[in-house]
């Protein structure tokens, strides 16, 4: 199974910890979102997971090979996309994408229809003749993303992926990854919770160098009620609260717990709801481990 390793990753730049004893495990489809604010580690541990710079300590391996000791193996399926892409600007993208399909080991027949195919799907085919020196912030990050899917890696690595586009590019961005992630593992770093919360199946939560928080994100276990529901209990086996004050409620249900046992519990003791919704868990996450004077939403 496909998979990705960090072992104890530490990064030093002078007396700066940018990544202080990162682990985690990552395997099978999905998308893993690192979240945290500006500075945290997040394009530190990405550059070291593809082998860009190396880490102080530590190792990471993907698909079981070691990204320092065997990077043509471990990389082999690995696209990626890390800080904001820069090209050769006399070069037209479809030229940067045609040089990254051979580099890729794409055979000359094929390159033609595979700049198509990233092309499309990132949406950038129409500018695609012009230098990229014209190009706009956004227009870059397409033809950077394109050029990360380009030879179909099973294993996506994307730093900020949606950085300087508009709602529109956002959105598109945004619809990709979630085709994608069904049937690649894809890694992606944001500062955005609206972002994480929509894409995230794996949450690391990264401050000041450090792994916070890393895990599964459990969608369906976390459910908001709001109403009046100040004498509220949950006899329910498997409910726990998680937050509760006189108007809103957050509670956790184990596996195979019905939605509407919670309802009729909490009806019985005497509360009057009036929205009970599933609710992402990331946004509290995030404000328990990542210190207030950085936390920008
Ligand atoms: N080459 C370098 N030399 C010295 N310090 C560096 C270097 N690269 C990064 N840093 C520092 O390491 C820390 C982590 O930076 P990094 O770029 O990994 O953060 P980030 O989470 O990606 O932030 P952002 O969301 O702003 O992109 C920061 O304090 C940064 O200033």
């Amino acid at each position: 199974m496909m998979g990705i390793s960090v072992s104890n990753v530490s990064k030093r730049y002078g007396d700066l910890m940018a990544l202080n004893r990162v682990s985690f495990n990552v395997n099978g489809t999905g998308c893993l979102v690192l979240l945290g604010p500006n500075g945290a580690g997040k394009t530190t541990l990405m550059k070291i997971m593809t082998n860009i710079i190396r880490p102080s300590e530590g190792n990471v391996s993907i698909n079981g090979f070691n990204v320092r000791e065997n990077p043509g193996k471990a990389l082999e399926t690995v696209g990626s996309l890390i800080e904001q892409p820069e090209f050769y600007p006399y070069i037209t993208g479809y030229e940067a994408l045609m040089f990254t399909c051979r580099i890729r080991g794409i055979s000359k027949e094929k390159c033609i229809s595979e700049v198509q195919r990233v092309s499309t799907l990132t949406h950038c085919r129409d500018y695609l003749n012009r230098k990229t020196k014209e190009y706009s912030r956004g227009m870059k990050q397409r033809v950077g993303l394109a050029t990360a899917l380009i030879g179909d890696p099973s294993i996506i690595i994307l730093d900020e992926p949606t950085f300087g586009l508009d709602p529109n590019g956002m959105m598109e961005i945004r619809d990709i990854i979630m085709k994608m992630k069904k049937e690649k593992l894809i890694v992606l770093s944001t500062h955005l919770i609206s972002e994480a919360e929509l894409l995230a199946d794996y949450i690391g939560i990264i401050d000041h160098g450090r792994l916070m928080h890393f895990g599964p994100v459990e969608k369906q276990r976390y459910l908001e009620v709001k109403g009046q529901i100040n004498e509220a209990h949950v006899n329910v086996p498997g409910v726990e609260i998680v937050k509760k004050d006189d108007v809103r409620m957050i509670l956790r249900k184990s596996d195979g717990v019905d939605n509407w046992a919670i309802i009729k519990a909490l009806e019985t003791s005497g509360s009057i709801i009036e929205t009970f919704d599933y609710y992402s868990i990331i946004e509290d996450l995030y404000r328990n481990n990542v210190s207030q004077t950085d936390a920008e939403m």
